[in-house]
């Protein structure tokens, strides 16, 4: 996407945000729920990813920054199966999944939003969701003829909207919800896929400022109380610092840190990156 980077001196000025959930120092954690081992892409001779190897922990929120065009959608990208990687491996609960395709990683517990939304507009907020709880179950129309079954899809689709805050728009058009409300149902109809590891790409964008809040405290829900994880690509620093236990940075497509925000916004290489792209 096109948009200013905001600048570290801007975030590092910004008040302390971090709620932690009781995660140890990587030594005591180091089981990783998804690894991606120097994950490469390249077109033609340009590393747009360059050998990028990194760890999430269960119940981690590891957030990814960089400046503009640094290789965050495209990581994502290679994570999620959208893209065959040039070299590296994908790991998810240790196993190798590089050569699967986007629906089994999912399956597998690997859930992705998207920039562009997977929302059917003409259906109502609940109608989508139930979708995708049924989509999840095996998606056979077969299993509508029992009616617990029915009830059954119908619990879960109102717990993930619950879990967003949207309990009470179920009834709602989805296409005429605002961007923030939007964004809230896309996770939810992530939520209905039972991730063990969600990718969030850049879940502000678009939503108006006043929603930010509120969609914020929907995402640091996500690892609160549950050993489910987040890869979350942000611009906005202040949301990222606010949520991230770790935060790693890409630069021409390489890693150049992955520390805890505090060691990051510290480093010395980080901030020339970022200045060095004239913020
Ligand atoms: N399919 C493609 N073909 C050619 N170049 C590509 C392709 N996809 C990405 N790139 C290039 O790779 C680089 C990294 O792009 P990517 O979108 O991954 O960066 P990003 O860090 O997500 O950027 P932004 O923060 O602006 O969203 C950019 O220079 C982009 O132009």
């Amino acid at each position: 996407m096109d948009h200013p980077s905001p600048g570290l001196a801007e975030a590092v000025s910004l008040p302390e945000q971090r709620q932690g959930h009781g995660l140890g120092p990587a030594e005591t954690q180091d089981e990783a729920v998804l690894a991606t081992e120097g994950l490469t892409w390249r077109i033609g001779e340009v590393a747009i990813v360059d050998g990028v190897s990194l760890r999430l922990r269960a119940g981690e929120f590891l957030g990814v920054i960089g400046p503009n065009g640094a290789g965050k959608t495209s990581l994502f990208n290679l994570i999620s199966g959208l893209r065959a990687v040039t070299a590296g491996r994908v790991l998810l609960h240790g196993a190798d999944i590089t050569a699967l395709p986007p629906h089994r990683r999912a399956r597998r517990g690997l859930g992705r939003t998207f920039q562009s939304s997977s929302v059917f507009g003409g259906l109502s907020v609940r109608e989508n969701v139930r979708l995708a709880v049924q989509a999840q179950r095996g998606g056979s129309m077969a299993l509508w003829r029992r009616a617990s079954a029915y009830r059954e899809v119908a619990e879960r689709a109102d717990e993930c909207l619950a879990t967003v805050g949207l309990a009470g728009r179920g009834e709602v058009l989805a296409g005429t919800l605002a961007h923030g409300e939007k964004r809230k149902l896309e996770i939810a109809l992530l939520l209905a896929g039972e991730p063990s590891v969600l990718l969030l790409d850049e879940p502000m964008a678009g939503v108006s400022a006043e929603d930010v809040p509120e969609l914020v405290e929907v995402i640091r829900g996500l690892t609160a109380h549950s050993d489910r994880s987040v890869l979350m690509v942000e611009h906005h620093m202040d949301v990222i610092l606010g949520l991230a236990d770790r935060l790693a940075v890409m630069h021409h497509g390489a890693l150049l840190a992955c520390d805890t925000p505090d060691a990051v916004m510290a480093d010395a290489t980080v901030q020339e990156a970022y200045l060095g792209e004239g913020l």
